[in-house]
């Protein structure tokens, strides 16, 4: 079967063959959060991506290592600590954690190696000296900066010229910089904020640096995919590009760049600074992580996702589908069938998740026709298996329609539904109907299948 995968790559603007540099270890890196608060859905996009993009190399190659950091020392966190009396570590071990449940519920799994800037101070350092030895960048007044001019290439991955990558920097020409377009590698730090001794005095590391750095350390100076949202290419990726192939010289740093799109709310990227976001902490309190998982994979990774509660709404019904599927289907043993061709076609061009979701749509079609029982053990093997690349339909199918009731509530109903076989057995059609409309009044839904009746919530 043909596994070619084609991704989009940001660098040169075109869909490339992925060929990855050692196919025995395929190295991806994708820039983790900034810990000091819960994440909100657009934060959880660039996770749900890149999830579905490891769990496909993952199909294809036999070792994928998937490293994403953790920012746990930046000016918001030493604002947050500020504000609420929480000491720093409380608060970036505590959103940490609350980062990884969340995005754990949207199965989206913990990446094989998660660095702690804070844990890395060293190698940042030492990328700094390192630099500076080289004459890529310069020490002023506590700072280190990276002379943007010594690059020639400085701007080739965000395309953007001089003028725009000034104004794109958004600060306050500073006396030190020699250039208004240099950014900062080190940064002295005052008494009452988080600082390493350096050779520049006590500071700490700008964002960039973490991210150069990091990967080095953990994935080697070259590596294949480096991931992100649109809004990292510049100016962060633009200048891990920079440190990074100015430190190591010979090094083109990653092989392929992939950049989501952004998710908006009417019209605007959903972000903290603007106060249009709702945290997944909070949807899951109404949905499931499966719901909010599918309704985000729903729109191709490029493109802006319009977040509405009609998105959410038609990926529950999906899913509902789907699991009906698994339910009536508990006396049928999958087979261990290939990932269906269509389907992974559809996910290897590039990551095209809604053209995945339609062919999946079309297997649950064909188990719901199959009659034969091999065809049916054949349809849902297909369908699990497709299941996985997407990172669906890991709940237990009973638990999906019923997960939210009480054992005594389970047992109510379930005392109800014998109930009303047997008045349906002794032809007592009215109490059978008189309790299958209470019920559905409570917002219960029975099902009759071929073995037996089940219920869900409506
Ligand atoms: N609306 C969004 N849609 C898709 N990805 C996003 C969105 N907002 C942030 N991201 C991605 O989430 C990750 C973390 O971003 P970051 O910590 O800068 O959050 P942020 O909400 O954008 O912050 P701010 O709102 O203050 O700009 C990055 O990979 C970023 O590209
Ligand atoms: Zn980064």
């Amino acid at each position: 079967m043909n596994k070619t995968l084609r991704i989009f790559d940001t660098l040169t603007r075109e869909k490339q063959v992925f060929e990855p540099i050692d196919a025995n270890n395929v190295r991806l890196y994708v820039c983790g959060p900034t810990v000091y608060d819960y994440a909100h859905v657009g934060n959880a996009r660039p996770v749900v991506v890149f999830d579905t993009l490891v769990r496909v190399l993952r199909h294809i190659y036999p070792n994928v290592t998937y490293v994403r950091n953790v920012t746990d020392v930046d000016d918001k966190i030493n604002a947050r600590a500020k504000d609420s009396g929480e000491t720093i570590s409380d608060i970036t071990k505590r959103t940490h954690q609350a980062y990884l449940d969340d995005m754990g519920a949207l199965n989206a799994a913990k990446p094989d190696i998660e660095p702690r800037a804070t844990e890395h101070i060293a190698e940042m350092i030492a990328m700094c000296e390192s630099l500076i030895e080289q004459g890529f960048a310069y020490a002023a007044e506590g700072h280190v900066l990276f002379s943007v001019d010594k690059f020639d290439d400085y701007g080739k991955l965000s395309r953007r010229d001089r003028k725009e990558m000034i104004a794109g920097a958004r600060v306050e020409v500073a006396p030190y910089k020699k250039d208004p377009a240099d950014f900062v590698l080190w940064k002295p730090s005052e008494d009452d904020i988080p600082g390493w001794e350096s050779p520049w005095g006590r500071g700490r590391p700008g964002w960039h640096i973490e991210c150069s750095a990091m990967s080095t350390r953990y994935l080697g100076e070259n590596f294949d995919i480096h991931g992100g949202g649109s809004d990292l290419v510049f100016p962060h990726h633009e200048n891990e590009l920079a440190q990074s192939c100015c430190a190591n010289q010979g090094s083109s740093y990653a092989k392929y760049w992939m950049h989501n799109g952004h998710l908006m709310v009417e019209g605007e990227k959903m972000s903290k600074s603007l106060g249009n976001f709702v945290t997944v902490h909070e949807l899951l309190e109404s949905w499931p992580g499966e719901a909010i998982r599918l309704a985000m994979i729903g729109t191709h990774y490029h493109q802006p996702i319009n977040w509405t509660e009609d998105n959410l709404r038609q990926a529950k019904e999906s899913l509902d589908r789907f699991y009906t599927a698994l339910r009536q289907s508990a006396d049928v043993t999958p087979e261990d069938m290939p990932v269906p061709r269509l389907f992974l076609e559809a996910l290897c061009d590039d990551l095209n998740t809604p053209l995945a979701i339609a062919e999946f749509h079309n297997l649950v079609t064909r188990f719901n026709k199959a009659e034969k029982k091999y065809e049916r053990a054949e349809a849902k093997g297909e369908i699990l298996a497709a299941a996985k690349l997407l990172g669906i339909l890991e709940a237990d199918p009973e638990d999906w329609f019923t997960g939210s009731a009480g054992e005594d509530e389970a047992a109510e109903i379930d005392d109800l539904i014998e109930q009303r076989a047997d008045a349906k057995k002794n032809k007592d059609f009215a109490t059978a109907d008189k309790i299958r409309n209470d019920l559905l009044a409570r917002g219960i839904l029975l099902e009759d299948f071929k073995d037996g009746t089940s219920w869900k919530r409506v």
